[in-house]
């Protein structure tokens, strides 16, 4: 049996709307995202298991990872052998940390690896956005290009290959904060003005432009300095209990960016020291999560996706 991890991930990462996305790892080690498992059976099968698999669809035919499995053998390799297929569904749906792409990269990252298709990075990009786009009420590649590839990614259609890494400080630590309930994705892009302002549009292109150019540059503080949100996260700030005391109080710990993960209502502090992350962890675990929450303190995972061994 081969097993593939595909790692949670920030869209948006506060500066970029729909086009800045990064891969997250737990600094402790633990793996926070889905994980598919695959092997030859003597006919198609499809399972899920894990934390969150009873927060699904119950068919297997409403799962994203089983979706994605039928359309693998009719459109990109009918003559692959049956197999037995198991998404273990480890993270929450509707989390904001990218979980339905988790389950669409893992599990195509799994079938072209299974059965030796090779397709190319574009390819398999288009083919994960394609399942994204279906349940997200857009085509964004923000979760799935970094949960692919790790790091932080811009991406877009216009970008070349869908995505370019860009670098980023090695001392950044990141916190997130699911709150313990969810958001639907495309509930909250619902509430966004359908048009920007000219002013608004050019700010918006001016932020994202020099924080890529100053991150190329190796000019990490300034680059933070222009992680700003005024796309999304004014319209979406509503939409999330405790978001105004978070974003008020993370920064007097040491946060340097609080911001919303992906469509939340995971929240991000991005913190300079482990120091100001430990504090905003626990400000958050005591002022933001109900029993169901959790929160980490994550770095950025630069493998993306892969197999474990
Ligand atoms: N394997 C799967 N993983 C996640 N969602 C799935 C899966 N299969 C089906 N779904 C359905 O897709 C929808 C995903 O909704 P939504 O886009 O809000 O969640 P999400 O991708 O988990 O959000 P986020 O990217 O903010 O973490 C839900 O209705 C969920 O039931
Ligand atoms: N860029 C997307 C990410 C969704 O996870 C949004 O903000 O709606």
């Amino acid at each position: 049996m081969r097993k593939f991890y595909a790692p949670a991930s920030i869209g948006n990462f506060c500066v970029g709307f729909d086009s800045l996305g990064a891969a997250i790892a737990p600094i402790d080690g633990q793996l926070l995202g889905d994980v598919v498992s695959i092997e030859e059976a003597p006919r198609d099968q499809f399972s899920c298991v894990g934390k969150y698999a009873h927060k699904l669809p119950q068919e297997a035919q409403d799962n994203l990872a089983f979706q994605c499995l039928t359309h693998f053998r009719s459109h990109v390799k009918a003559d692959m052998p049956s197999l037995s297929l198991t998404l273990e569904k480890r993270l929450p749906v509707g989390s904001g940390l990218g979980s339905s792409a988790c389950s669409v990269v893992a599990t195509f990252a799994a079938l072209n690896a299974f059965a030796g298709t090779q397709l190319s990075q574009i390819q398999m990009i288009e083919l994960m956005a394609d399942f994204e786009a279906k349940v997200s009420g857009a085509r964004h590649y923000d979760n799935i290009t970094p949960c692919y590839l790790g790091g932080l990614q811009l991406t877009a259609e216009l970008v070349p290959d869908r995505a370019l890494a860009l670098p980023v400080d090695p001392n950044w630590y990141i916190v997130v904060a699911y709150p313990g309930f969810a958001l639907n994705t495309a509930k909250a892009r619902a509430v966004l003005a359908p048009e920007l302002k000219l002013g608004d549009s050019v700010a918006f292109a001016q932020r994202l432009s020099a924080f890529c150019a100053l991150l190329q540059l190796h000019r990490f503080s300034e680059a933070v300095s222009l992680m700003q949100d005024s796309v999304a996260e004014p319209s979406r700030a509503q939409l999330i209990d405790g978001y105004s005391d978070a974003k008020l109080s993370l920064p007097e710990l040491g946060a340097s960016v609080v911001s919303i993960s992906g469509a939340g209502p995971t929240l991000f502090a991005l913190c300079p020291t482990l120091n100001a992350a430990q504090q905003c962890q626990s400000w958050l675990e005591s002022n933001y999560l109900n029993e169901h929450g959790f929160s980490h303190i994550c770095q950025l995972d630069s493998a993306g996706t892969r197999e474990l061994v």
